[in-house]
């Protein structure tokens, strides 16, 4: 069960120190994402009511990613924008990925992100869980896996190679 897993850091990760800052975020503590990947990741889906404050908060979101130098595993349809933070390179979670998770939630509520009506947190945990196992391919995070197929080892610096 995703929200049973544990995390994974990144190699050399001060876990004392991430793991006091992962703890709100997570749906089990009534933050927002949920685990995933193995704990290696942490994901969750925003919706607004336009297609245009979908994409302004994801134009929001592209430049942190270019200050922190930090990219998402990420899909949108519509109104709802699916995002995955996982380091690549080395593998698990990193305080970037924590930070930047955190930065989506103060631009979500900027940007009048909808409330999931009704959902609360370990239910949402729930409904994403069956969603994961009704077959992702065809939901928003198939779709980023996909882009992530596609992109290969995009984040192994050459010296590594
Ligand atoms: C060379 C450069 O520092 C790396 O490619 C960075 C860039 N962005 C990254 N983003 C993510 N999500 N994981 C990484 O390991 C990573 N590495």
């Amino acid at each position: 069960m995703a929200g049973a897993l544990e995390p994974q850091f990144s190699a050399n990760a001060d876990m004392g120190k991430l793991g006091a800052s992962l703890s709100p975020l997570l749906v089990t503590n009534g933050g927002r994402w949920s685990l995933a990947m193995e704990g290696q990741a942490l994901e969750r889906e925003f919706k607004f009511k336009t297609f245009a404050k979908t994409w302004d908060f994801m134009t929001a979101v592209s430049l942190q990613c270019k200050l922190k130098n930090h990219h998402p595993e990420w899909s949108n349809v519509f109104n709802t924008t699916f995002i995955r933070w996982t380091t690549h390179h080395p593998k698990g979670l990193s305080e970037k990925d924590i930070e930047l998770a955190a930065i989506c939630d103060k631009l979500a509520t900027d940007f009048g992100e909808l409330a999931i009506e009704g959902l609360q947190g370990q239910q949402q945990e729930q409904q994403q869980q069956q969603q994961q196992q009704q077959g992702e391919a065809c939901g928003l995070s198939g779709l980023a896996n996909r882009a992530v197929g596609s992109a290969g080892d995009c984040c192994v610096p050459k010296s590594a190679k």
